[in-house]
């Protein structure tokens, strides 16, 4: 298995380039199951989890190319990919495919509203809580879905097409807006969606379904109003930048000392963040297409954190702010209110040297003058990217093994610190 080695205690300098957002491209990858005709994506990062969904869209019989580079691109420029669902020849999502990651259950909404069937297994992902589907199922059922679980798969059916409805989630959830959101754009009549999420993704899937003929009222703000359309078109849709890679390296900077400027994104995605970011000490500018971040000699202060659906702090960049937050003067409380488990990174931590304590669904971490390199383990996505942020920024060798985790959502992580200054490499097994 590969290992991410680092020698810690290099500032970081110059410029990262931000890739498309994996959480928007997965579930715009699964949105051209809604159509018979070509929905064109243009930078989609590369990325283990798009592999693995695009073999999933792939055994449903979607057509897939990957267009050559053109004029101004380069290969750090997202991929274009072009996807065509005239030829579905199978409703079944297999258990083999989908168990790797959470988002391709969400192939049931476009596969239901348009085939009137759809059997997905019942989905895996990150270790980071139970992960129940109990609402997308309830939202499904409420446009007229019937559904069993049969042999650990979701087996949904409808007779005469799906109707609209309204659809009241009592907790914000991302996967049950993008599954409410497909299903409701093809059903027949209104469907409002109630507390829906407002993360940008969600916006994003939003503008492409709109794109492709969809109407679509209200993305972005707790109350979406759809109303259904017989067919959908095909399109070509932008992914929005990766906000979670965003935060991440801001976080680094923040962390090891030094200035960066974060290309191809936006501030507005990450305004919370960013926010505390600039609490803790580092200067945030925003600059024409990017964001700078800056710290200099002076220390990192300690900033109490708590975890809520967008617009507020996101869950996906908690074990990051975490690791900044080790070596801050003072004491920090972060609270998790989104997963229940998402505090595996403590303990990996803490072979660094940081001094954590866990009450309840909070962390309280007492900033230490240092950390020191250690082996680690990486147990989940954003639990081991704030393994290798605070390797930076520790003292002498750090290793990180079990990196195919870091693989399903940083591209080209190496690469991308490598230019900063960071001593970072891959050791193949
Ligand atoms: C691929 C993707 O986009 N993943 C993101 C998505 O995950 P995902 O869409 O899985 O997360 P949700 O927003 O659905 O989950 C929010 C909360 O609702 C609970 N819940 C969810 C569905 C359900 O049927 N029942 C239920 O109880 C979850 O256990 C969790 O406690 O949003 C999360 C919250 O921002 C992020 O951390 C993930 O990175
Ligand atoms: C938790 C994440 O992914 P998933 O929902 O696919 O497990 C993530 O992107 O941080």
């Amino acid at each position: 298995m590969d290992r991410i080695h680092i020698t810690g205690g290099t500032e970081l300098h110059g410029t990262i380039p931000i890739s498309g957002a994996k959480n928007a491209a997965l579930p715009l990858m699964i949105a051209s199951l809604l159509t018979g005709e070509t929905l064109e994506l243009v930078n989609v990062p590369r990325l283990a989890d798009i592999n693995a969904l695009t073999r999933i869209l792939g055994n449903h019989g979607v057509d897939q190319t990957v267009v050559g580079k053109r004029p101004g691109q380069t290969t750090e420029t997202g991929q274009t990919v072009r996807l065509t669902a005239s030829n579905v020849i199978d409703t079944t999502a297999p258990y083999e495919l989908v168990s790797t990651m959470r988002a391709s259950f969400w192939v049931v909404a476009p596969l239901l509203a348009r085939f009137g069937e759809a059997k997905v297994s019942l989905p895996g992902g990150c270790a980071i809580g139970t992960r129940p589907v109990d609402l997308l199922i309830m939202a499904l059922e409420r446009l007229g879905a019937q559904i069993e679980i049969d042999g650990g798969y979701v087996v949904a059916k409808t007779k005469n097409g799906l109707r609209g409805a309204e659809i009241s989630f009592p907790k914000v959830t991302v996967g049950g807006t993008h599954v409410a959101l497909m299903a409701a754009a093809l059903a027949y009549g209104t469907t409002v969606i109630e507390n829906a999420a407002r993360e940008p993704e969600v916006v994003d899937l939003a503008e492409c379904l709109t794109k492709m003929g969809a109407r679509i009222k209200g993305a972005g703000t707790p109350r979406i109003e759809i109303e259904g359309v017989a067919r959908l078109n095909g399109a070509r849709h932008e992914v929005l930048p990766d906000r979670i890679e965003t935060g991440t390296y801001a976080m680094a900077v923040a962390m090891t000392g030094g200035d960066v400027v974060l290309e191809n994104t936006r501030a507005d995605l990450l305004h919370a963040a960013l926010d505390v970011l600039a609490t803790t000490g580092a200067e945030v500018t925003q600059v024409p297409d990017g964001i700078r971040v800056r710290r200099n000699g002076a220390g990192i202060a300690a900033v109490d954190v708590t975890t809520d659906p967008f617009p507020g702090f996101p869950t996906d960049l908690q074990a990051q702010f975490m690791a900044l937050m080790t070596l801050a003067k003072g004491s920090s409380r972060i609270r998790e209110t989104i997963f229940e488990n998402r505090f595996m990174h403590v303990q990996e931590l803490a072979r660094l040297g940081a001094r954590i304590r866990l009450d309840g669904d909070a962390a309280i971490v007492e900033g230490v003058e240092r950390l020191k390199g250690a082996p680690v383990m990486a147990t989940d996505l954003r639990a081991s990217v704030s393994l290798v942020i605070a390797g930076l920024a520790a003292e002498g060798e750090t290793q990180i093994n079990r990196v195919y985790h870091l693989d399903r959502g940083f591209e080209a992580l190496e690469a991308k610190l490598g230019r900063c200054g960071a001593r970072i490499e891959r050791v193949r097994a």
